[in-house]
């Protein structure tokens, strides 16, 4: 278990753009340029993660697969990549890119024998995103239900997944701080490590699901309240150096 909690900046791509969505909700985007740029920013200010997300794979509106391939290739830091990687080919074509690891979301709900394939082949290189609301969990852009959290999640730990991505889709994009309980309640169901997700929006909160470390929190992303510079990323790494 690490002793720090990981911070990973989010630049989720729309139409070729870096966007922020609030609680996910197509629509709703706010536009902050060049994707290449935003991942460059967060890299130069001393980011070890980036979390990618390709928002049209996602909703199923298109793709911006070469645009992520770039990025991730002209990045030195560690990419963990999200967004429509749901068969062979998605996930070979995420692979290929020289990411550190993908996330799954609506695979992990629609296709359950093909994820533990996955997991059974690529190991720590599969984390599976689990997006819920309240403790229903959310595919296809987080627009359909798609099961139970600690049902699926059961099912996950039995299959050998190497990591989780937890998302409160209603605190997403909304500033309006993490859902600490949510964490704790994933973190007391799996002894896999946990990637905090959604409504990050203060120097405190970080240092709160800092707090969860020894529960199981690994690392936290972090997107708005970047890009509406709440906080630096200096100054987030800072507040969890411990
Ligand atoms: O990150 C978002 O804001 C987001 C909003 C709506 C849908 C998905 C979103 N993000 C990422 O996409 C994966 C799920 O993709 P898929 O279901 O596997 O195609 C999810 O885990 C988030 O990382």
């Amino acid at each position: 278990m690490k002793s720090r909690l990981e911070l990973l900046p989010a630049v989720d791509v729309r139409d070729g753009q870096a966007v922020r969505l609030v609680k996910g909700a197509s629509g709703t985007e706010t536009s902050f340029g060049e994707p290449l740029a935003a991942a460059l920013a967060w890299q130069n200010a001393g980011a070890e993660w980036l979390h990618l997300v390709d928002l049209d794979a996602a909703f199923g509106t298109g793709s911006n697969y070469e645009m992520l391939r770039d990025v991730t290739g002209r990045l030195d830091i560690k990419v963990e990549l999200s967004g429509g990687i749901r068969d062979d080919e998605s996930l070979a074509r995420a692979l290929a890119t020289g990411c550190t690891r993908v996330n799954l979301g609506t695979a992990a709900l629609e296709a359950p024998e093909w994820v533990a394939k996955a997991i059974a082949e690529h190991g720590d290189k599969i984390a599976v995103g689990l997006d819920v609301v309240g403790t229903t969990l959310r595919g296809r852009g987080w627009t359909r239900d798609g099961g139970q959290l600690f049902d699926v999640l059961q099912r996950l730990n039995d299959e050998g997944c190497a990591r989780y991505v937890v998302t409160d889709v209603n605190r997403d994009g909304t500033l309006t701080g993490p859902n600490l309980q949510l964490l704790r309640d994933v973190c007391a169901a799996t002894d896999r490590p946990v990637v905090a997700s959604g409504g990050v929006s203060s120097l405190d909160d970080l240092r709160a699901i800092a707090g969860l470390v020894g529960e199981g929190v690994e690392g936290a992303i972090v997107g708005k309240a970047l890009y509406e510079q709440k906080f630096t990323l200096e100054e987030a790494l800072e507040a969890v150096s411990g």
